[in-house]
């Protein structure tokens, strides 16, 4: 692995002396050198026919470059979908880059830091319950001077506990898939003079109507999941180059998924006949699940010919009352109840059409498996616009009506089929089942474009800052 020092002079001199500081060496052609050491290529400044072997035992190399990259993912377990955001990030640096990117996916605010930051799982579980609540915090944090100077000075309260918590990691790259995770480990690089050490993008998880914590103008990308969202970020300051379109990151194994519905269906002991449809309700099994179950269990039931027309699987994520609740109840229909479940590709795909809150993770895998929707509920604000995304695309329907929702269901399983392939169809269409390969592949280029400063080891950060 070789590089030229192909940057300005000023970088060339800065990193000459924080070269030499560190390990001594700068030979007359601005290439850094290493002896005896060959290298997988990997971020390359120049072309390989540049190389030139000095003398024949001596290798050229990029400084730092044979280390595997950092990279933190900054999530914390508000709802379940930030969580599943991270984890399919890390899946697809694993697919695409093997071990050349270390990657680790934390709630620094959890490890780290004090209240309010380290309870926000908890603070923001009861606010959903109180959904007016909910809506007041939303809406009334929504202009940037209130959330910017609520989160400034939380920043510099916790700004040792944050950095500690990042500095930890020895980051290279900085992932933010949550909205409350840009201002505060900004601030903290822009302390430490790291902005140009550590790269720092955001993943939004949101469709639509996303809180403008997002959108922070000092990020070096933001990952936009639609052009609704694209467009709210250049409404709110972000320029054209920092944002990128490419879709929900969702799980690979959603996009590599390949056994058939008829093989799924035996693997988890379903009926192999009858239709399925799948009710869940987010990763904490929220919305009007149980009601919905009840409903449906009767509906999915043919009277006349005294057999079940469709069977019903229920997934209640981390909501173990709502699943014990289920279980204990008797059925006219096949039903199977579960609790958080880790292969959500295969239930999804051995099911016909899917029930569930507006969370943003469950419409874009749903979308990838083709599975139209009934939205039956969603959060006040981020969800908000995730309605009219699934309805107006004819990807699906809304009702918050468990009878509704019911007569809908029956309806796709018995006479109105056309409509239910036609909605599948579209769903396919909306799909975005590669969007988190892009994803990290440009953040791969990101890395690769980076000048040599960003490859300087963490020990000698210190000289640095000394020196820029
Ligand atoms: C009138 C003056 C008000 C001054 C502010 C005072 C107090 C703030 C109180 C509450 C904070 C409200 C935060 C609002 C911003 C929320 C941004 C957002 O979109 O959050 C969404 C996430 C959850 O993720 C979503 O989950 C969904 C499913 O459930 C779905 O998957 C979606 O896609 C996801 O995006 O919400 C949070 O993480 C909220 C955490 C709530 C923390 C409450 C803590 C309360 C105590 C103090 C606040 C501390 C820090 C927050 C600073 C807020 C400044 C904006
Ligand atoms: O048992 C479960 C229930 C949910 N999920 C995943 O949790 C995420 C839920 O995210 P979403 O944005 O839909 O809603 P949230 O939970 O954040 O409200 C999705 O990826 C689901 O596939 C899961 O893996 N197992």
């Amino acid at each position: 692995m070789v590089m030229k020092v192909a940057s300005p002079e000023k970088v060339v001199s800065i990193t000459e002396k924080v070269w030499q500081r560190v390990y001594g060496g700068i030979n007359n052609n601005g290439y850094y050198y290493h002896h005896h050491r060959k290298h997988r290529r990997r971020c390359s400044y120049e072309s390989e026919d540049e190389y030139e072997d000095e003398d024949g035992t001596i290798q050229l190399m990029q400084m730092g470059a044979e280390r595997s990259k950092n990279v933190l993912i900054l999530m914390s377990d508000t709802g379940g979908g930030h969580r599943a955001s991270a984890e399919a990030i890390r899946e697809a640096f694993r697919i695409e880059f093997g071990d050349e990117y270390r990657i680790y996916v934390k709630d620094v605010w959890k490890e780290y830091t004090g209240w309010p930051l380290n309870d926000m799982e908890r603070s923001y579980k009861f606010m959903v319950k109180h959904v007016q609540l909910w809506k007041v915090a939303f809406h009334s944090t929504s202009p940037r001077w209130i959330h910017s100077s609520y989160l400034a000075a939380i920043a510099s309260y916790y700004a040792k506990e944050v950095e500690a918590g990042l500095m930890e990691y020895k980051p290279d790259i900085i992932i933010s898939v949550h909205p409350l995770m840009q201002h505060i480990p900004l601030s903290v690089l822009k302390w430490k003079s790291l902005q140009k050490k550590v790269i720092f993008v955001t993943v939004i998880t949101d469709l639509n109507t996303c809180h403008p914590t997002w959108f922070h103008p000092r990020v070096n990308r933001c990952y936009c999941p639609s052009k609704e969202v694209a467009k709210r970020a250049l409404y709110d300051g972000l320029e054209e180059s920092q944002i990128q379109v490419f879709g929900l990151p969702i799980r690979p194994s959603f996009a590599r998924a390949v056994l058939s519905k008829d093989d799924l269906r035996k693997e988890l002991e379903l009926d192999p006949d009858l239709p399925a449809v799948l009710l869940m309700g987010g990763g904490e099994g929220m919305g009007p699940v149980k009601k919905t179950a009840m409903v449906l269990g009767e509906s999915l039931y043919d009277n006349d010919r005294g057999k079940p027309i469709g069977q019903l699987i229920i997934i209640c994520g981390r909501n173990k009352a709502l699943a014990s609740t289920l279980e204990s109840l008797e059925w006219k229909i096949p039903v199977k109840v579960r609790g958080f479940e880790t292969q959500m590709e295969k239930w999804m795909g051995a099911c016909d059409c899917i029930i569930t809150k507006a969370g943003p993770g469950t419409i874009a895998e749903a979308l990838i498996r083709g599975l139209p929707i009934v939205l039956n509920d969603y959060i006040p604000g981020q969800e908000k616009g995730n309605v009219p995304y699934v309805v107006d695309n004819g990807a699906g329907v809304f009702t918050r009506s468990p009878k509704e929702t019911a007569r809908i269901v029956s309806e796709w399983f018995s006479t109105k089929t056309d409509e239910l392939k036609r909605m599948s169809e579209n769903a396919l269409k909306l799909a975005q089942p590669e969007a988190v390969f892009d994803i990290v592949k440009d953040i791969h280029e990101l890395a690769c474009q980076r000048g040599p400063l960003a490859n300087i080891p963490y020990d000698s950060t210190s000289s640095l800052t000394n020196v820029i």
